[in-house]
């Protein structure tokens, strides 16, 4: 929608042959966007050849889990210069790697034709062109800067940033943080708790960040601070609601198989556990949700041992925030 309202011409891939059908014939996407009319422009395809040939741009917003295969698919048919964006909130699951990395080992490209896109923007509330910023990150800063142009509307703000890493990481781990917000709403514990969660959430999010690599500054950002108050408070965010099913009593299986669509925090829970071993990073919030999700621990004796946790000094080991 909003290429579109950018003037593209927009191909949009999909392998869903009806949801094409709809979205080509009656420009709604009913299952993903309920009601949301979608610019009469775009066209939807299952045929990659189709919509990735020709493309000045790409934009790759499948789930985490999916990114390899659709970046194979699309890799034959890749323009020489064409710059390629995801909007992908995960690692990969078992190499633990971040999309930009998946993206250029599979469309064979290097890091300065690739781009992330992140920040608060819930995809119900782009496409009724509700204010909306986010940032985009690249290795170039000309990449960067054409995805700025190509994205930025009056409704749609967009900065740059040099992070890839950060911007990469701050986008995936605050899901696990809103899979903990859902949970703490769910069980009633209060507007404290929220708020210690997200703030301690912001700290484990920043000290595995910059042990990765990343600048501090960046969890101030757009695609720290900002995506994880949006993620961890909106009614559209999809961990949000799962962390609050759980805490109804639904298993993960039960609440995964009810929404239908994807929570990235839950394969992002055991990425970020195995990179924070890894890089030797304490991620307390974390290790307790892996705990919940897939150890049969309950939220409340999760809670208990995040509260009875050693005393420790508030910003010495918080990275630079
Ligand atoms: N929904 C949102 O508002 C936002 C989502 N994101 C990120 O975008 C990514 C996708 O999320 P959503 O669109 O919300 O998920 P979704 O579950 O609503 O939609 C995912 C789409 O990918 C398709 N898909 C799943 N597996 C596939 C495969 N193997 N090959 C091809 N297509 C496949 C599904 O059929 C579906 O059409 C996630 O990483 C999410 O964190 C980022 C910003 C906002
Ligand atoms: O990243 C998002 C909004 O910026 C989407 O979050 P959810 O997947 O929790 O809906």
């Amino acid at each position: 929608t909003v290429l579109a309202d950018n003037q593209y011409d927009v191909a949009l891939w999909t392998r869903g042959e009806a949801q094409a059908d709809e979205i080509n014939t009656r420009h709604t996407n009913s299952r993903f966007l309920n009601d949301a009319v979608l610019p009469a422009g775009i066209r939807a395809t299952t045929d990659m050849k189709q919509a990735v040939t020709g493309a000045e741009l790409l934009l790759f917003a499948a789930p985490s889990a999916a990114m390899r295969d659709v970046a194979r698919l699309a890799q034959p048919f890749l323009e020489p210069d064409a710059i390629c964006i995801h909007a992908t909130k995960g690692f990969e699951s078992v190499t633990y790697k971040r999309m930009t990395t998946v993206l250029a080992e599979e469309l064979q490209i290097p890091l300065q034709r690739l781009v992330v896109l992140s920040g608060p923007s819930h995809a119900e509330e782009v496409v009724r062109r509700l204010p909306t910023t986010v940032v985009v990150a690249s290795a170039s800063i000309e990449a960067a800067e054409k995805a700025q142009d190509a994205f930025i509307t009056r409704h749609f703000r967009v900065y740059t940033n040099k992070d890839v890493i950060g911007v990469e990481v701050a986008g995936a781990i605050k899901n696990i943080i809103a899979l903990g917000a859902g949970l703490t709403d769910g069980l009633g514990f209060g507007d404290n708790a929220k708020a210690a969660l997200l703030t301690r959430g912001l700290a484990e999010i920043s000290r595995l960040g910059t042990a990765m690599g990343a600048s501090p500054l960046t969890f101030a950002g757009l695609a720290g601070v900002g995506d994880l108050v949006v993620t961890c408070t909106s009614k559209h965010s999809r961990n949000w609601r799962a962390g609050s099913m759980l805490a109804e009593g639904l298993t993960l299986d039960e609440v995964l198989s009810k929404m239908g669509m994807v929570v990235e925090g839950v394969r992002t829970t055991s990425a970020a556990r195995e990179l924070a071993h890894h890089y030797g990073v304490e991620m307390p919030i974390t290790e307790q949700l892996f705990a919940v999700l897939f150890q049969n621990k309950t939220p409340r004796e999760a809670v208990e041992s995040l509260m009875g946790r050693g005393r420790t000094h508030e910003t010495e080991d918080m990275a630079g925030i």
